[in-house]
């Protein structure tokens, strides 16, 4: 979103504790860096983005469709929100895992793009694609560089950590909330950025993305204003004050956990501690209603654990579980979600599977009722 270009500076400032690309694509955790080892690289699947790593913003082969044919268009509209501008609203309820939107770019474009470039490449498009881009909200109306503002204020990247960026008319429109209620991805197999909900979605809720992860109120309003020009009035930083204290409370500690979660020397020595803390940080989720990527990432880190010391047993229902929330998040044709797949059928496919013999266990046990079982997979029995 907007945050691609905004995450190429982030990058610069962040990169000790944000992982490679900053922001949201990536998380902190040496940890999830192996995943990303494991999964194969993007496969570009139009001559747009092979191209225009090399001379500059190069149109999309197809037709570009403002309004994509494979939008479930009865899902939502497009209204008029208060404070906010523009915004997608869900017609009808939607349950969590829906496809919302799949979409083409309009155009990819590297981020070292200029104004000049743009403007150039712009005249090469078909007058209703111009017409799309140049409709798009641009955050910093007034001051100069128009096309690079529009771009900077709606541009995707085309896949975690890649210097290429998309302008996807629809998903453009959708809105940021710090408790978002859809996941956005690319999937480089189609060409196409999906949106899925993470959540119920009810009819008249506006559907929203996260532009920026997590922290207390007070750094995200601060990030949000600082990188993407606007004053954050969703329904999380609106909230009543004792319930923002409360929830500010939970998502710092959110950030300690995370962060110690991801030490891999003290997965390696003292991994019941690292998995007692995934068990709280699974609790602060929960509680937040957080469903989007942190979440896959988070039982993935709880299956390295296990794995790592060879508790089989545990790191397939870790991997299961990962599985499960990334295909909810991305859909059946996630990168990811095949590599986590392949785990699920045998955890021993983890590099670093078996590095210990500590935790050695082969079967799950069974005749547990719901809450044993969870006191066994969180080792609290
Ligand atoms: C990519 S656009 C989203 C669609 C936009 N509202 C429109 O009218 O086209 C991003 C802009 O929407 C507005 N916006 C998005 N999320 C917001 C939020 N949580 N609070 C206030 N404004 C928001 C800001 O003006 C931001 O620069």
């Amino acid at each position: 979103m907007q945050s691609w270009f905004v995450k190429r500076f982030l990058k610069k400032l962040l990169l000790d504790v944000q992982g490679d690309f900053g922001g949201f694509e990536e998380r902190t955790s040496l940890l999830h860096r192996e995943l990303r080892q494991h999964s194969r690289k993007a496969t570009p699947t139009s001559t747009m983005n092979s191209n225009a790593h090399n001379s500059g913003p190069t149109a999309h082969t197809s037709a570009p469709t403002p309004a994509n044919k494979s939008t479930s268009s009865q899902l939502f509209t497009l209204q008029s929100i208060p404070g906010q501008g523009k915004g997608l609203v869900a017609s009808r309820a939607i349950t969590p895992g829906t496809l919302l939107i799949s979409e083409a770019p309009l155009f990819a474009i590297p981020s070292a793009a200029s104004e000049r470039d743009l403007a150039a490449h712009l005249r090469t498009l078909p007058k209703e694609s111009q017409r799309a881009f140049l409709s798009l909200h641009n955050s910093r109306a007034g001051a100069g560089e128009p096309l690079s503002n529009i771009v900077r204020t709606n541009a995707y990247p085309l896949g975690p950590g890649r210097d290429l960026g998309g302008i996807f008319p629809l998903i453009a429109r959708i809105n940021h909330s710090c408790r978002p209620n859809a996941q956005h991805a690319w999937n480089g197999n189609d060409g196409e950025e999906t949106v899925y909900s993470v959540r119920e979605i009810k009819e008249g809720e506006q559907l929203s993305l996260s532009y920026h992860e997590g922290g207390p109120s007070s750094e995200r309003r601060k990030a949000l204003k600082e990188f993407f020009g606007f004053d954050c009035t969703c329904e999380m930083c609106e909230m009543p004050k004792d319930q923002l204290a409360t929830s500010d409370e939970r998502l710092r500690r959110a950030k300690v956990l995370d962060k110690a979660i991801g030490e891999a020397k003290r997965v390696r020595m003292t991994p019941e501690d690292a998995l007692r803390d995934c068990r709280e940080l699974v609790r602060i989720y929960e509680e937040e209603r957080i469903a989007d990527l942190r979440v896959p990432r988070l039982y993935y880190d709880a299956f390295q654990i296990c794995a790592m010391h060879s508790d089989k047993a545990r790191a397939k229902v870790f991997a299961k579980r990962s599985l499960e929330a990334r295909l909810m998040c991305e859909g059946e044709k996630s990168e990811e979600a095949e590599v986590m797949a392949g785990l699920v059928k045998d955890p021993a496919n983890f590099e670093n599977f078996g590095t210990t013999k500590k935790w050695k266990m082969e079967k799950v046990p069974v005749g547990l009722d719901e809450v044993e079982f969870e006191k066994w997979l969180w080792r609290e029995m």
